[in-house]
């Protein structure tokens, strides 16, 4: 996707008030497309997040021969074709901004018989992609590249893939997920060990479509030749995008928000440690069990916030709540320090640089490190920020305007589509002063 003209801009002052339901979780939506397909039998997915990155991958099956019936925006029912049904495409698959699809699919790919090929926009074509071409190498895939980026030519391999056991240098649910699906389909047992546990909705999904994996912090190992029977997905909603509420309501006094059906998988609810760290006022209620994922009701009332220090060890399990979470610390009493989040470098923006950038610009103290940025909490004055077609600074830079000055405006913002759609509507709902302009 090149540069959109949409942009918001956002009055400043206001709170948030409601009971709200984001949409439904983007990580599990992909995965729940991915094994549904390659299931034997029927499967259901409810709460699926029709963004345009699991749209991507929807349409990635459907081009290999996967009937996918759309039963409503949310509702899908996929006729699994088997582990070994797919068909080769018949032109590239497209995973358009989606880190998360084109690196799962390249190790579901690199099981296939038939080659293929995956582009993505110019924001996915940047991403670095050696880190899953190099261990499905080992594997025995075929896999050529622009010197590590897209597009990605993932050959057919003649005597099929082995088994590996693989110490990851990052903690990326995206290399031990890619890892896994081509595992499927090795001769033998595909282990991975990483430095940090990284989400475990690929380990969690497995089990449900009957695969046998083993799994525990930092480790999970799955036998080839497995095949998946057929279940009913219900998808929680997306902490990720509960994320910029949580934030908007901790940081805006008066604010009282409810959001609804949270996932709160232990791999993802960093964000959630590191609020209550700051301050905030954050209730789970209604604990219980959703689609073999724990979810919660979150409550949060706006609250003063403290700075804090974030390591490493906190990292993995909120790695795309930091745009927001930096948002958080620009209003905290004293400095936030953010370190080990080097990773954050190569998301769908440099996202240390871009909101290091923003808010400056916006008249916050900040400085950006090589593997994270120090924040000192003031006043912000607005003004204009690029959100460089990343959906999680657009947001992010949306939410500080309750706590401005001036009113913020926020560029190129059309990729809040990426994985938040109908965001600009359900925040002016519950309070946030938002109006979009553009196309
Ligand atoms: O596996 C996943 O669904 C994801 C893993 C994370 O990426 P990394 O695995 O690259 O850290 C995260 O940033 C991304 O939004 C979704
Ligand atoms: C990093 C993200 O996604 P992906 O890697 O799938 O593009 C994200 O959604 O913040």
């Amino acid at each position: 996707m090149n540069q959109s003209n949409l942009s918001y801009t956002v009055a400043p002052g206001g709170q948030l008030h409601g009971r709200l339901r984001v949409p439904g979780d983007k990580s599990i939506s992909h995965r729940a497309v991915m094994l549904a397909s390659l299931a034997d039998g029927v499967s259901e997915i409810t709460g699926f997040l029709s963004g345009e990155d699991c749209l991507c991958t929807m349409k990635a099956f459907q081009k290999m021969g996967v009937r996918i019936e759309r039963l409503g925006d949310t509702h899908l029912r996929v006729h699994g074709v088997g582990l070994r049904g797919l068909k080769a495409p018949a032109s590239a698959l497209d995973m358009g901004n989606s880190g998360t699809a084109m690196r799962l699919m390249c190790g579901l790919l690199a099981g296939q018989p038939f080659a293929s090929t995956l582009i993505g926009d110019a924001s996915l074509s940047r991403r670095p992609m050696k880190r899953v071409i190099n261990p499905l190498a080992t594997m025995g895939a075929r896999i050529e590249s622009q010197d590590g980026r897209a597009p990605l030519q993932v050959q057919a391999v003649q005597g099929g893939l082995k088994g590996l056991r693989y110490d990851s240098p990052v903690a990326s649910a995206q290399v031990k997920s890619c890892l896994l699906l081509a595992g499927l389909y090795a001769q033998g047992r595909t282990e991975v060990y990483e430095p940090e546990a990284s989400r475990d909705h690929t380990e969690r999904m497995f089990r449900a479509f009957g695969i046998e994996v083993e799994a525990r912090e930092g480790y999970a190992a799955v036998q080839g030749g497995q095949s998946l029977r057929a279940a009913d997905i219900a998808v929680p909603a997306d902490i990720s995008s509960a994320a910029f509420f949580l934030v908007g309501a901790a940081i805006s006094p008066g604010s009282d928000v409810t959001l609804v059906e949270v996932g709160i998988n232990p791999t993802r609810d960093g964000i959630v440690t590191i609020l209550r760290q700051m301050g905030a006022q954050i209730d789970l209620l209604n604990e219980r069990q959703l689609g073999g994922e724990p979810v919660a009701d979150l409550r949060v009332r706006g609250s003063r916030l403290k700075g804090v220090h974030i390591g490493k060890e906190l990292v993995a399990s909120a790695i795309d709540e930091f745009p927001v979470l930096f948002v958080a610390a620009a209003f905290a009493e004293g400095e936030t320090v953010v370190t080990g989040a080097e990773e954050l470098r190569v998301k769908e923006s440099d996202r240390i640089q871009t909101m290091c950038d923003g808010l400056r610009a916006l008249g916050i103290s900040a400085i950006a490190t090589p593997d994270g940025m120090r924040i000192c909490g003031g006043r912000m004055h607005g003004g204009e920020v690029d959100s460089h077609g990343d959906h999680r600074i657009a947001m992010s830079f949306a939410m500080a305007a309750l706590c401005a000055e001036q009113p913020i405006r926020i560029l190129d913002c059309l990729n809040v589509n990426t994985s938040f759609p109908g965001f600009a509507t359900l925040a002016a709902g519950a309070g946030l002063r938002l109006t979009v302009s553009g196309s």
